[in-house]
């Protein structure tokens, strides 16, 4: 569904890119974790791949189109909440009417289920709810879109603990086979046991882009009383003892995406093989 070939991409031309050449391959049926330290490019890489920005170098190719071209018959079909939005000061039913049109699929019934699920009020006026209430209905709007491609950008942030389980059950369930979601964050514990795939960037690179099911048949995350032993690829301090990384012997074991971020992003030479 999503092919990236060689991109490169700089915001000025004095600068150096800050992707050069980036290669990613994303399938339909699957939610994607795109996780990255604060200016590593995440934002700038989701605004490529819905046509916001263009590449300098290299293809975008989204469902057989270059988002860049900006053609309604793609547009239609992708949906993209970012981090910062703004919302009218109208009530859900006039923000509906007049969005939803834009969108083929778009499933009223699973807006009003959604809506309920986040428990949000009935008001005249988006603009009278909260942060976190504007950004739940906009999730819920985006995903009654039914688009094959939604791209959320830190939609956890504002949420409150409750409504974050509501974001994980919600995605998961309602999501379609033809269906592909991206979600970036530093949020990583919200995500965990809902994305299906790790897109790590940094230095302009992917330095991980794998399946969870694949991590975790590679990758034992446990505890330990001491940090160094002869398996121990990575370790972390914790209370009462260490969180480790070791060799899988056993055959899976839930992924700690905090822990695996921790330990690729400090670069343990010993964590290399397992990472690429
Ligand atoms: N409009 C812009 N003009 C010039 N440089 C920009 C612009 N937007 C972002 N950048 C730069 O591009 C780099 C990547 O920014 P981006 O917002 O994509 O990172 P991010 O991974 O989303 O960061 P964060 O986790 O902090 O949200 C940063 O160094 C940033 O300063």
């Amino acid at each position: 569904m999503i092919s990236i070939q060689n991109l490169e991409f700089k915001y000025s031309k004095k600068q150096p890119p800050l992707f050069h050449n980036l290669e990613c391959e994303l399938q339909a049926g699957s939610i994607a974790g795109l996780l990255g330290k604060n200016g590593a490019g995440k934002t700038t890489l989701l605004k490529l791949m819905v046509g916001l920005l263009f590449p300098t170098e290299g293809k975008v190719n989204i469902m057989g189109h270059e988002p860049a071209k900006r053609q309604p018959s793609l547009f239609q079909d992708i949906y993209f909440l970012p981090e910062e939005f703004y919302i009218p000061g109208v009530s859900i039913g006039s923000y509906v009417k007049a969005n939803s049109g834009f969108y083929p699929r778009f499933d009223q019934t699973l807006l009003q289920q959604l809506i309920s699920d986040f428990e949000l009020p009935e008001t005249k006026s988006l603009q009278k709810l909260s942060y976190g209430q504007k950004k739940k209905f906009l999730i819920s709007f985006a995903l009654s879109t039914k688009c094959r491609l939604l791209v959320l950008d830190e939609p956890t942030n504002g949420l409150d603990i409750p409504s974050k389980s509501v974001f994980r059950k919600v995605v998961a369930g309602s999501l379609d086979e033809d269906q592909l979601v991206i979600i970036s964050t530093h949020q990583v514990k919200d995500v965990e046991n809902l994305i299906d795939r790790i897109l790590m960037l940094e230095n302009g690179k992917f330095i991980m882009q794998k399946d969870i099911f694949d991590i975790s048949a590679l990758l034992n995350f446990t505890t330990s009383s001491s940090p160094e032993g002869e398996n121990i690829l990575y370790s972390e301090m914790v209370p009462g003892g260490y969180k480790v990384i070791t060799p899988q012997a056993n055959g899976g074991s839930n992924v700690d995406i905090e822990l695996l971020f921790n330990a690729i992003s400090h670069g343990t030479e010993k964590m290399k093989d397992y990472v690429q």
